[in-house]
């Protein structure tokens, strides 16, 4: 059988920055040549984007995993680490994607976080790890050598759902063998299959209809039987793809043989089947009597119609094999499609939903939580990534980042003490500390020889040439 792909789980990892790199500058006769290491590359990232050639996600279904490269180290000499390359993967024109997130009792919950719609539409599912500054970035007036350089961050990575849900105008929803596929076959130049046996068609499919001015597009879904919504048969899976249509169009057979059918019953059934699926009762719909060229066919359906049309319905008698009455549904179609783009708002290219950023991206808070306090912020997670914890000096480069953006302060105004255990990010991937207030600017703070700056903390202006360093430290 065919698989027909149009949800799948997909594995992205962006790529790890590189490594920032610590070199002092060797020539002969000059011992002391400055440090020269460069900056570690950006890692690439995972980007999605529609390309109109691609029809389904069947790909992401065979290898779910993909990742971008890395950067590469910074060396000596400035030689920066070259960047990453990002993975651009092609995805079909109304991929909905979601993230996956696993929530602490183990559940998992989907957030939708993009609707790619349109050829060419970009989403950065992953972003690459920033490439790690090396040491000459990390030079300034203050720290002339430093003897240390910042890691490549980590690049994102997450699961997410890629969803494919058709753009098609008109949906046609009916029971096997109505003659669905058949009806595209004559409405458009699409040549789906067509076959006398119930599920002939596994995946929907798609056709443009060409009608006065109009221009729209046609799918039929796999056919729908009872018992559809709770996941009988072909039909519910592709219930998604009706979902953007702006009419459904009912598709009955009045030439079955199946004795507890008609055209009214099996009305009837598709319609519980919709509702029980949900979210599609705005949708105007068309009644197609289909197969009028078989006599017994023609009396049945002149039998329902004035039941259909006392609901409401228009209804459209058909023979997809006689080319009969196609002609006054097409240009009906065209009619409630045209309606419906007039009252729609205008179709941006695309609708991108922006994850909310968990935290302000300039700002941190410190909250005192049981027996710890914890330091949440974009700038203070990145940079304890950033930070070769073997490293001593590294270390204290990051406690004077932290002290400089005022983190220090804070923990003060919290009430925490010498001692206090601090955490730094999420708990996943948390750093926890031992909090030493006075050394938090150790060596950087024990300036110019015999003034210890920690002695006149408190109400001391920084020197221009501090003032400026501190600006270069700020990303
Ligand atoms: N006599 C007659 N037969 C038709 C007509 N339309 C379709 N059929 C026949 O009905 C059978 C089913 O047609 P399909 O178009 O495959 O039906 P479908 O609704 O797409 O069926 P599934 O894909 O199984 O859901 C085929 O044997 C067609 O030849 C029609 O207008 N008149
Ligand atoms: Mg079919």
């Amino acid at each position: 059988m065919t698989t027909f792909v149009d949800r799948v789980v997909l594995h992205a990892a962006a790529g790890n920055g590189g490594h920032g790199c610590a070199s002092v500058h060797r020539e002969k006769f000059k011992p002391l040549g400055g440090p020269d290491g460069g900056n570690g590359g950006r890692g690439g990232d995972v980007v999605l984007v529609v390309d109109p050639g691609v029809t389904t996600l069947l790909e992401y279904h065979h290898s779910p995993h993909r990742a971008a490269t890395n950067g590469k180290p910074g060396m000596g000499g400035h030689r920066s680490g070259a960047d990453g390359q990002d993975l651009v993967l092609p995805v079909p024109n109304g991929t909905v994607v979601k993230r996956v997130r696993t929530k602490r009792d183990g559940t998992t919950e989907e957030e939708t976080v993009a609707d790619l719609i349109g050829a060419g539409t970009r989403f950065v599912l992953a972003q690459g790890g920033r490439g790690g500054l090396g040491n000459a970035a990390l030079a300034s007036p203050r720290r002339k050598a430093p003897g240390f350089a910042l890691l490549g961050e980590p690049g994102r990575s997450g699961d997410y759902v890629l969803e494919l849900k058709t753009v098609a105008d008109v949906a046609l929803v009916g029971y096997p063998s109505a003659g669905k596929s058949s009806l595209i076959s004559v409405l458009s130049a699409a040549r789906p299959k067509i076959a006398d046996y119930p599920f002939t068609t596994l995946v929907p499919n798609l056709g443009v209809v060409t009608a006065g001015s109009t221009v729209y597009t046609i799918a039929d879904v796999p056919g729908l039987i009872p018992g559809a919504s709770r996941g009988k048969g072909l039909g519910l899976e592709f219930l998604r793809h009706v979902e953007r249509c702006s009419v459904l169009v009912h598709v009955l057979d009045c030439a079955t043989l199946e004795p507890d059918r008609d055209p009214i019953s099996d009305l009837d059934v598709i319609e519980a089947e919709l509702a029980a699926y949900g979210g599609l009762n705005d949708r105007p719909r068309v009644v197609v009597l289909n197969k009028v060229d078989v006599p017994d066919a023609r009396d049945l359906a002149e039998l329902v119609r004035p039941e259909l049309e006392e609901r409401g319905l228009r209804v459209f008698e058909v023979s997809a094999v006689a080319h009969d009455g196609l002609k006054e549904l097409s240009f009906a179609l065209a009619g409630i499609v045209a309606e419906a783009r007039a009252a729609a708002p205008v179709e941006e290219p695309t609708r991108i939903v922006l994850r909310p950023k968990a935290v302000d991206d300039a700002g941190f808070t410190v909250t005192a939580e049981d027996g710890f306090f914890r330091v949440r912020g974009e700038k203070p997670e990145r940079w304890v990534r950033q930070t070769d914890f073997s490293n001593d000096e590294a270390v204290g480069y990051l406690a004077d980042r932290l002290a400089r953006l005022g983190v220090e302060e804070e923990l003060f105004a919290v009430g925490a003490k010498a001692g206090a255990e601090v955490v730094i990010g999420d708990d996943d991937d948390a750093v926890v500390f031992d909090w030493e207030p006075t050394m938090a600017a150790g060596a950087e703070l024990l300036g110019p020889r015999g003034t210890d700056l920690r002695l006149e903390l408190e109400d001391r202006r920084p020197s221009r040439a501090e003032k400026r360093g501190s600006h270069r430290d700020e990303d």
